[in-house]
């Protein structure tokens, strides 16, 4: 690899779960200053599903299937960003920028590090901000419970406000306050704001600082945690038994059938109802009976947005996927009220 090209900026796209994040990268690489945008996409659980979400797919669309929840594995990275630039100096493909999109539970800074500190890596792309979607209807509540969206709020160069249009009146200005007070130098706009806007004058503020005790200091994993340690380049990966992602976990129901709309939409309703607080993300890829094209549906805690169609199927069986994240309710539970709602039967071997 030659160093040739000027240092490539690479953009962190963080944010709580489902609070917008591939919704915001989508309308990015619909703009034209993202056209030369590569992407990589870090998805825990066993079916990914958020790059079939995206129109672009082609070799500057990466997904990294980490199994982890809580982390955009750093050695991952690495290695999809290396290959990447090996792909550029073949010529074999062109990007001017990266956007990596982390999962909703990560702590963006180690991958801030792997950039800054990966002996290779930094001499060919440099940190080029971080953008950080909140949730005006989830955010008070993920604030108060859930240290990773802190810790995202914190990071951000910029934070997209979303669903300004869902929030309840008098919510937003609250909540403005509350993420100054977090991070008083991240420039705030919101999702409804054109791209330009979102994108103006972005950068990073300042390199990230090193936090006290070290710089993992604050990372936490669950025990599902697989990391490459390998990769690490003299960076150590805390593990933190007890700490705050312990007990997240998610899991994925597939089902074979066509599914009926208003059953399921009446399932989806009561089980959010019920157990939205531990519920914190659901989203599918439903066949829907008498629907030619697939239909993407969404949950976050208690809210159900509306559902979309997608103009492609995903590749391979065309089959229902739905995937659930979740803490302190029994996937049995929700397998056994789907198949007792529905009379539908899982596919036990997830795609
Ligand atoms: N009304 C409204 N809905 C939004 C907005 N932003 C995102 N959504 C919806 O929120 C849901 C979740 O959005 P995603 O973009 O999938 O969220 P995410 O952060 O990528 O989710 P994870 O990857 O699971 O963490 C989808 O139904 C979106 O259409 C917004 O500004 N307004």
């Amino acid at each position: 690899m030659s160093g040739a090209h000027p240092l490539t900026p690479v953009i962190l796209l963080t944010g709580f779960l489902g609070s917008g994040k591939t919704t915001l990268l989508q309308r990015l690489l619909d703009d034209p200053s993202m056209a030369g945008a590569a992407v990589l996409i870090n998805e825990f659980g066993e079916v990914a599903l958020d790059h079939h979400l995206l129109d672009r797919i082609d070799d500057t669309v990466v997904l990294l299937k980490s199994g982890c929840i809580c982390c955009t594995v750093r050695g991952e990275v690495a290695d999809a960003l290396l290959n990447l630039e090996s792909l550029r100096a073949r010529a074999e493909i062109a990007f001017d920028r990266v956007v990596i999109e982390t999962t909703g539970l990560a702590d963006p800074y180690p991958v801030l590090q792997t950039l800054t500190a990966h002996p290779v890596l930094r001499s060919h792309f440099a940190h080029g901000g971080v953008l950080t979607t909140v949730d005006a209807v989830n955010a008070g509540r993920q604030v108060d419970h859930r240290a990773e969206a802190v810790r995202q709020i914190a990071a951000a160069d910029r934070i997209v406000l979303t669903k300004t249009d869902l929030a309840p009146p008098g919510t937003e200005a609250a909540l403005r306050d509350r993420l100054g007070r977090i991070n008083p130098t991240a420039g705030l706009v919101t999702s409804a704001d054109p791209v330009p806007a979102i994108l103006a004058d972005f950068g990073p503020a300042l390199l990230p600082a090193p936090r006290e005790g070290g710089h993992d200091a604050a990372h936490v994993c669950d025990a599902t945690c697989n990391h490459d340690h390998g990769h690490d380049h003299g960076h150590h990966h805390h593990h933190h038994p007890g700490a705050d992602t312990l007990g997240v976990t998610s899991f994925s129901l597939v089902i074979a059938d066509a599914i009926d709309w208003t059953m399921f939409g009446t399932w989806l309703t009561l089980l959010l109802h019920k157990y939205g607080d531990k519920i914190f993300r659901v989203k599918g890829i439903l066949v829907i009976e008498g629907e030619d094209r697939p239909v993407a549906i969404h949950g976050v805690q208690h809210l159900i947005h509306a559902p979309t169609h997608l103009d492609h199927w995903p590749e391979g069986p065309r089959q229902s996927r739905l995937v659930f994240i979740l803490e302190g309710v029994s996937p049995d539970l929700i397998r056994r009220s789907f198949a007792a709602f529905t009379g539908l039967q899982e596919v036990r071997t997830a795609a």
